[in-house]
């Protein structure tokens, strides 16, 4: 995926001014910035949820920008909003099957299978109402919701919000995983460090522009990154 010249917002007000970002095959990258500076803009510009006003987004060969998430899930990418990304009343398996909701029916149960697989968790709980899980295991139904449709491109909006220290490595851990079985994974993410010394290559975003970026370990060793968008 590849956005350039990105100018987007709400109604009559840009967000984001002049922005670029490229996730290639295979990558994990990480989009990092303070509050407020429209990381979950840029993601929602990419899968479709607001259309710019300006500039490119390439996908598989294919100008996408503008078209509307249906389409672009067709496409091979998938996205997992930050908050009410799961279906609390339904249990974890019937979460995973409405994530498939664009499958032929047959391809469900293998499917089903290797998100068990990489989430051995989750089988034990499949029969579980989603409500009743730890946000550990729910932001697991989260993304193996939409692993369901098998993308090649899964969007992320900060999936360790609001879980404990613990819990975060684990999320991370099985980001790391899937991303090995060659899935490319563009995140947005408050655990900055964490998710930089994961990347592949990070972005830094302030005020709806773009600042620096690079491997996820030169804007680690970059010092004005780390004084101003790390915490010191
Ligand atoms: N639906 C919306 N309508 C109008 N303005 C919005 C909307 N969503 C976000 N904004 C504004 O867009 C700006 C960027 O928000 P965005 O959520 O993209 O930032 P962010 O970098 O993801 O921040 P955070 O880390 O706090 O989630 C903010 O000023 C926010 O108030």
């Amino acid at each position: 995926m590849k956005a350039e010249g990105i100018t987007a917002g709400y109604g009559d007000t840009d967000i984001l001014h002049d922005v670029h970002l490229e996730v290639n095959d295979g990558e994990i990258v990480s989009l990092i910035g303070p509050n407020g500076a429209g990381k979950s803009t840029l993601m929602k510009a990419v899968f479709g949820l607001i259309h710019p006003r300006q500039g490119s987004i390439r996908f598989r060969d294919k100008e996408i920008a503008g078209r509307s998430p249906y389409d672009i899930v067709k496409e091979g990418m998938c996205y997992v909003p930050q908050v009410a990304n799961v279906f609390v009343q339904l249990t974890a398996e019937e979460n995973l099957e409405m994530g498939g909701y664009l499958l032929d029916e047959r391809l469900l149960p293998e499917r089903k299978e290797r998100v068990y697989e990489l989430f051995p968790k989750l089988r034990e709980r499949r029969h579980q109402r989603v409500g009743k899980m730890s946000g550990g295991e729910r932001q697991m139904v989260a993304i193996g919701s939409a692993l369901m449709l098998e993308p090649e491109l899964l969007l992320l909006d900060e999936p360790s919000a609001g879980l404990s220290p613990k819990l975060v490595d684990e999320i991370f851990d099985n980001i790391h995983h899937i991303n090995e079985t060659g899935l490319a994974v563009l995140m947005v993410e408050q655990n900055a460090r964490k998710s930089l010394a994961m990347a592949t290559r990070g972005y830094v975003l302030a005020s709806g522009q773009n600042r620096v970026d690079g491997t996820g370990q030169a804007l680690l060793d970059d010092p004005e990154v780390g004084r101003l968008y790390l915490g010191g």
